[in-house]
């Protein structure tokens, strides 16, 4: 057959999810030889300005990748479930999730445990928009500062007591090995983790039936079904990209249970909704619990959020 050219970002992360990809594809029966792995940089891995990151709006961590999809220079595209937009560009699919990892936020803390172990005033470093409202909501008294770069440099600088404590996806933290950094794992009741958290999404053409065929064999049909609710849950509230949004699907069988969370910005207001269904109607599931949460927040919160 044809090479299969495989799209993806090159962070450590970007390539674990791009070789256990290509893993799965060869547990198909493919060769691993007609296998290949594209690195593509976005713009959202060269602009390092927040301002300009947020300036930027949404899909600058896909959009070089998608356009490589649509030109046809590459076959599949693997992205973290959470990083991807809501919307995606014409032509374009989601066509098959890996079996999702670990859905917890982990602590990284100087001084060890979780949040209740942290001084009074601690220095804690996020870039996360909900991490930092749900932290509020649990510690005011934090100093939140802006913590971006590879979960590695995260690390570092919790070591080295430039901060005393941040949050990451212990999936990721699990994919590259640093999981043992993690002091504490945040219960995701009381903690709930990003749309996506934990999973590993590919992308291909809307129209390209070969694709989708052999991504229908690797595709776990429980965690489509979770994070489907879970993105259309952030779909009807997420207007701005910019609203801190948590959200959590549970599959068990054909039976889904959801739990989804709005929050302001410095965490006073705390809107949560939840259902249980089917999982065949997951999407209606998220999007129902959605304007249900919508239809309680106040107009202020509304405004934020940026959706009318
Ligand atoms: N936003 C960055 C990002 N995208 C996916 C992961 C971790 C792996 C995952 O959740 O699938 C991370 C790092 C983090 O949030 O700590």
């Amino acid at each position: 057959m044809e090479r299969l050219r495989i799209g993806t970002r090159g962070s450590g992360l970007a390539l674990w999810q791009a070789h256990a990809t290509r893993d799965a594809l060869v547990a198909t029966g493919i060769d691993e030889a007609d296998i290949e792995i594209v690195v593509i940089k976005t713009s959202g891995d060269r602009i390092q300005n927040r301002a300009l990151l947020e300036a930027g709006g949404k899909g600058l961590f896909t959009k070089e990748i998608e356009e490589a999809l649509i030109d046809k220079s590459i076959d599949i595209a693997v992205h973290s479930a959470k990083d991807m937009p809501t919307r995606l560009p014409e032509g374009l699919t989601l066509a098959a999730y890996l079996p999702r990892a670990d859905v917890r936020d982990a602590v990284i803390s100087h001084h060890g445990g979780g949040l209740e172990n942290l001084p009074e005033g601690a220095r804690f470093g996020t870039a996360s928009l909900r991490r930092e409202a749900l932290l509020r909501r649990a510690r005011p008294d934090l100093e939140i500062t802006l913590l971006r770069g590879n979960l590695p440099t995260r690390i570092q600088k919790v070591e080295d007591g430039e901060l005393d404590a941040t949050l990451l996806a212990y999936a990721g933290m699990c994919r590259l090995g640093v999981d043992s950094h993690a002091t504490a794992l945040l219960d995701p009741l009381e903690f709930p983790p990003a749309c996506g958290q934990g999973a590993v999404v590919i992308e291909c053409r809307d129209d390209d039936a070969k694709m989708r065929d052999l991504l229908d064999k690797i595709g776990h049909a429980e965690t489509a079904s979770a994070v489907t609710c879970e993105r259309a849950f952030l779909d009807t509230l997420d207007g701005s990209c910019r609203t801190p949004i948590a959200g959590w699907a549970q599959v068990n069988g054909d039976k889904l249970s959801f739990r989804g969370l709005l929050l302001s910005p410095d965490g006073t207001e705390v809107l949560e909704g939840s259902a249980e269904g089917s999982a065949t109607d997951a999407e209606k599931i998220g999007r129902e619990t959605g304007a249900e949460v919508r239809g309680r927040a106040s107009a202020e919160l509304l405004a934020k959020i940026g959706i009318a």
